[in-house]
């Protein structure tokens, strides 16, 4: 079965092995999966964390459990990084801090995460002669043009202003005080130096900008498999406000626009990437679905829809709060208005395209959430104070 693969050229698809780091994450898991299932790829997986892996890693028996291996290392301090790149084909670097709490309030931290800590794994690919994808961010778009224009101006409904292109559009970031931006500024500054890799040293490196991607085990519900005074991306935090009853928290109104795509709808295009070099290499690509836009208080009401429709439960009396930014997220805060990913380059280079709604992608992430806390939820309100 897997020896008939073959990428879009026709050509049979050579097992490889691949160097995934932050393979314990959301978005990792969710690529180890597709992996082990349906393609003969080995990969070795690293992480602080295996949690989100555990289901692929045990027991044993596994009929994969020979294409897998974990090691548990950071990436800051860990002399075996480079001859776990070395032993792979291709590597995939998906670590860093990528939750927005974090930019303002911890900015430090997330310009080394996603700068500092990811210059190694460039430079021991680069001097290895390694491919590498490289996960970057919508956010490196920061703001729309058409964010500027007069609040009237019929010019904001010209998509020109406001669609993301990789190699047309401008990377627009607030001021430095407003620390939210640190996250994407790194994020920009590694993709720079990846590029100039290539230019230079001829690094085959293929970047991936995705638009928020959402589905089963993104970031963590607080208190229960998480800090209880954390705060995760949007999809968890109003998760955990549907499983606990409590209204969800609109911030600044929930005006500002997202696209979001099904994680499995993504993978798909990575898979894509890494299977097709040739159509990859030198490529960066935004992963989004423009069909699926929506204000956040649009995704707040079209989640408690749907959480109530897949948990049974009645309806609260005041089903979303407004809090300010600083409230939420603290001094420092700024937000992007809109995101809509141009296709036309993922299109061209792997003919892939986005296919589950945004009612449907939250039907099944909802579901699971529910089966997954709802008792976990149940217990720890009911029992609030820790028994030791
Ligand atoms: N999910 C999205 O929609 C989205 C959007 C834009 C960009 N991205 C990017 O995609 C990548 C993966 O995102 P995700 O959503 O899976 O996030 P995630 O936080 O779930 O996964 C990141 C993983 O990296 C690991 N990690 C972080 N620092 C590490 C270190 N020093 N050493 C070893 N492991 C380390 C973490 O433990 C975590 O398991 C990130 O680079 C992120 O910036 C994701
Ligand atoms: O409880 C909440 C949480 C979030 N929000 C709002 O919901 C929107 C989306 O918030 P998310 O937490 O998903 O984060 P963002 O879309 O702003 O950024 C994300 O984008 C792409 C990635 O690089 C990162 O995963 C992250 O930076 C923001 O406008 C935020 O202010 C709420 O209104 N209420």
């Amino acid at each position: 079965m897997a020896a008939a693969r073959v990428d879009l050229d026709g050509r049979p698809i050579r097992p490889m092995t691949i160097c995934m780091i932050g393979a314990g994450g959301f978005i990792g898991s969710h690529l180890c999966e597709k992996l082990l299932m349906e393609t003969p790829h080995k990969i070795l997986a690293l992480d602080v964390y295996n949690d989100k892996i555990k289901h692929l890693l045990e027991p044993d028996s596994l009929h994969w459990s020979d294409r897998i291996q974990f090691h548990r290392l950071n990436i800051k301090h860990d002399s075996r990084l480079e001859g776990l790149i070395r032993m792979a084909d291709l590597t995939i670097n998906l670590a860093a801090i990528c939750t927005p709490a974090d930019y303002n309030t911890r900015p430090l931290d997330t310009i080394y995460s996603n700068f500092i800590d990811a210059l190694p794994v460039v430079k021991y690919c680069s001097e290895n002669n390694k491919r590498l994808i490289h996960f970057s961010t919508c956010e490196v778009y920061g703001k729309t043009i058409g964010s500027f224009l007069p609040k009237e101006s019929p010019l904001r409904q010209d998509p020109s202003y406001y669609v993301l292109k990789e190699d047309d559009s401008p990377c627009i970031f607030g001021p430095i005080e407003k620390q939210r931006w640190s996250y994407a500024c790194a994020k920009q500054l590694i993709e720079r130096l990846i590029y100039a890799e290539g230019a230079e040293n001829g690094l085959e490196f293929t970047i991936v900008r995705p638009f928020n991607w959402i589905g089963p085990r993104m970031d963590f519900i607080p208190g229960i498999d998480g800090p209880s005074e954390g705060v995760p991306r949007v999809l968890a935090c109003f998760s955990n406000n549907l499983l606990r009853r409590e209204p969800l928290k609109l911030v600044d109104g929930g005006q500002s626009q997202r696209t979001f795509v099904y994680i499995k709808d993504a993978i798909e295009a990575v898979m894509l990437m890494i299977e097709n070099p040739a159509r990859a290499n030198g490529q960066i690509f935004n992963v989004g679905n423009p069909h699926n836009e929506v204000t956040v208080r649009q995704l707040a009401e079209m989640m408690t829809e749907v959480y109530l429709k897949v948990s049974g439960e009645p309806p609260i009396e005041s089903p979303t709060i407004d809090v300010s930014s600083k409230e939420f997220y603290g001094e420092g805060y700024d937000d992007s208005d809109k995101r809509i990913p141009d296709m036309t380059i993922i299109n061209r280079q792997l003919g892939w395209n986005p296919k589950t709604s945004l009612w449907d992608l939250l039907e099944s992430t909802l579901t699971y959430q529910h089966r997954t806390y709802a008792d976990a939820v149940r217990k720890a309100m009911a029992n609030p104070i820790p028994s030791s």
